[in-house]
């Protein structure tokens, strides 16, 4: 399985930014412990991380042109706002698991209106990085279940 990552604003600043709510790992820790849940795993895991909300939707759309299996996306403040994006994600037609790190729904009442819930499999919110495991090991799972449930309709004689 091929997941792409997103990470939207501010959150190259892992590890600087508001630690007492966003923790003390960096981007690169966080990029760290994805590649190596993955290679235990055997997935393949590829990166975008922007602060220009353009580049996030050129990075969602292009997850339909290479033919990615499943997304794990963090649009940070733009999950709050953009429209763009929500657009962007309703493209895909493979999981996407929305990852928070900090509780969005118990922060300040801005954080509570999202644009992209709707849109998304699942939202993991309030874990840290512990979120994006999750994220992956649902994606095992299901992908699991579905290689070895088959498709009993096509296979019925
Ligand atoms: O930048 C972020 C990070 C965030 O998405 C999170 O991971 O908790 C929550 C957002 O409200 C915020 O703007």
């Amino acid at each position: 399985m091929n997941i792409h990552v997103i990470n939207g604003p501010n959150l190259n600043m892992l590890g600087i930014r508001e630690p007492e709510i966003y923790g003390k790992e960096t981007y690169r820790d966080l990029v760290y412990k994805i590649s190596e849940h993955a290679k235990t795993h055997n997935l393949t895991v590829t990166f975008t991380q922007s602060n220009h909300e353009g580049v996030l939707i050129d990075a969602i759309q292009n997850c339909y042109y290479e033919k990615v299996d499943a997304l794990i996306i963090n649009p940070a403040a733009y999950t709050h706002y953009s429209i763009a994006i929500r657009d962007a994600l309703k493209i895909l037609d493979i999981p996407i698991i929305e990852v928070h790190l900090s509780d969005i729904m118990n922060r300040e009442p801005y954080r509570k209106n999202n644009m992209i819930s709707d849109c998304v499999t699942f939202t993991i919110s309030g874990k840290g990085t512990e979120g994006y495991i999750e994220a992956m090991d649902y994606l095992i799972t299901v992908t699991n279940k579905v290689e070895t449930d088959g498709e009993p309709e096509l296979n019925q004689v």
